[in-house]
């Protein structure tokens, strides 16, 4: 993928508080969260915080080796839920939907959130904050260093 969409710290917990107040304003009494590991682990703690949230639990899925997509795998499974009713579904993107429709089956109660969303896979969630196009790969502050910037003029060190 060609096009890279870059998301600091900042942005990151900035998403996530804005996402907890679209959850907030639903003025539902969760029973906890399941965050869809590992990508949902950072967005369910800052939920899980916002919220007063203590109970959080998880559902280990992998779908991506590298930006290459595969079959979803569920490596560790929900302990606290059957089919997730009253829960908050955390995860930290959709992009295809795959992964999702696959969680969803598993929890087709839970209410199901993710912090961005590409145009193929947001129908799939119930909430989202940010939109990024189809053709761009989300990097996560997780996923970054901080590193020299070249200048963007080519003469700029002359
Ligand atoms: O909508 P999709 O096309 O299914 O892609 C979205 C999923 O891909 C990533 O997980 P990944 O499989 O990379 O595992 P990770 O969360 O452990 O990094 C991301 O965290 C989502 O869970
Ligand atoms: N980090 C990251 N993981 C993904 N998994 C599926 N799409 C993406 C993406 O755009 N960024
Ligand atoms: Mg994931």
């Amino acid at each position: 993928m060609n096009n890279k969409y870059m998301v600091s710290w900042d942005q990151l917990h900035r998403d996530c508080r804005s996402l907890c107040r679209h959850l907030i304003n639903l003025e539902h009494e969760w029973q906890g969260i399941i965050a869809i590991t590992r990508g949902g682990m950072i967005p369910a703690g800052i939920i899980a915080r916002e919220l007063g949230i203590r109970i959080v639990d998880t559902i280990s899925v992998r779908t991506y080796s590298h930006q290459t997509i595969s079959e979803p795998q569920v490596l560790n499974d929900v302990t606290a839920t059957q089919n997730g009713a009253g829960y908050l579904l955390i995860d930290d993107l959709v992009d295809t939907g795959k992964t999702a429709q696959f969680v969803r089956e598993r929890l087709p109660q839970a209410y199901f959130a993710t912090v961005y969303a590409k145009p193929e896979g947001k129908p799939l969630v119930d909430a989202f904050i940010t939109e990024v196009p189809q053709d761009t790969w989300i990097f996560f502050p997780w996923d970054l260093d901080l590193d020299y910037a070249k200048p963007i003029s080519k003469h700029a060190d002359e």
